[in-house]
């Protein structure tokens, strides 16, 4: 079993109900990853992911081994045939399998290019490493999906909605990088999978791809779109049309305390403040930005969970 995109989620509400019994008892299966070993290979920077998904490995008492790929081991090469007499020193058929015989899991964060649209999508890295890695693949965040994000999110949003079914929406924010689409891509996964409300906020030009959008409405009114909400979930993303480019820094769509209303607001971090979204939110009740990087931890566990499981 990979987990690899939020599609492999069968069940989300049984996945959310599995992840709240794992937070109230987290040291529960403790035997269950005994004499494992997790890998984490990271080509980008993290503090949550790296550092919850080593806890989830510690709660299920694996050992948990960590390597920054970029900068610390050989330049891999994910090229079929070529002639290596560049930067590239090893190839990925090479370095997967070696590391399979270090890990019982390998879990893997590589951040796409936004610049050339077809390789970000054919999720190079991610997939070379599941075709020739012989130990099963966790996505800590690849090119087009972050669902280890998107689980948490889900499970946050079943922990803190007063409603049987409650308005959320994906608003797109300001920023002044050039940001994935991962992270919006796998919300909106998550959300189409769950009894929510469901609606998206974007400028112009910035709708995500429609194979993942699918039917959820998008507004290019912010304000429209947040009337009756429960829950905002803010990220920027660059422009998937005109793949990777800035194209609106227009600082009237930052979120603030006045267009929140009730709603609860939540996004991924690190959060760019009084870029994306104004200090008195964060620093308000109605923040969930904390409590969702707590749950990074379970969501995590959840997933090493089953694929232990699996493993037996
Ligand atoms: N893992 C959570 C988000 C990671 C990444 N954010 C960033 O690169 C922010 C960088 C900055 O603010 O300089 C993203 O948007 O996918
Ligand atoms: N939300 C998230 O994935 O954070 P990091 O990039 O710090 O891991």
């Amino acid at each position: 079993m990979n987990y690899i995109s939020i599609q492999d989620i069968d069940d989300i509400n049984a996945w959310i109900e599995a992840a709240k019994a794992i937070k109230s008892n987290p040291l529960g299966d403790v035997e269950l990853g005994k004499h494992k070993t997790l890998g984490l290979l990271f080509f980008n920077s993290s503090l949550r992911t790296r550092l919850s998904t080593q806890k989830a490995a510690l709660n299920l008492g694996m050992n948990p081994i960590v390597m920054n790929v970029s900068g610390d081991a050989w330049g891999i090469e994910f090229g079929d045939g070529t002639v290596m007499n560049g930067n590239t020193a090893e190839h990925i058929k090479e370095a997967a399998a070696v590391v399979s015989q270090y890990c019982d899991i390998i879990a893997v964060r590589a951040f796409p290019t936004l610049t050339d649209k077809a390789k970000d999508e054919s999720e190079q890295v991610l997939n070379a490493f599941a075709k020739y890695a012989s130990v099963p693949i966790v996505n800590m965040e690849s090119a087009t999906g972050h669902p280890l994000q998107g689980l948490t999110d889900a499970l946050t949003i079943s922990e803190y909605t007063t409603k049987p079914r409650p308005k959320v929406v994906l608003s797109w924010a300001p920023h002044v990088k050039a940001l994935p689409h991962a992270v919006g891509n796998s919300f909106v996964e998550a959300m189409q999978k769950m009894d929510v409300e469901f609606v998206i906020a974007n400028p112009e030009g910035y709708n995500l791809n429609p194979e993942i959008t699918k039917d959820t409405p998008i507004y290019h009114n912010q304000a429209e779109a947040f009337i009756g909400a429960d829950f905002v979930y803010t990220k920027n993303w660059s422009s998937y049309e005109d793949y990777g480019q800035i194209k609106n820094t227009d600082p009237n769509w930052m979120i603030t305390n006045e267009k929140l209303g009730h709603a609860k607001f939540m996004h991924c971090l690190p959060v760019r403040r009084n870029v994306v979204v104004e200090d008195a939110v964060l620093d308000s009740d109605a923040s969930l930005v904390i409590q969702q990087a707590n749950n990074r931890t379970y969501a995590a566990q959840l997933v090493l969970k089953k694929i232990l499981e699996d493993l037996q």
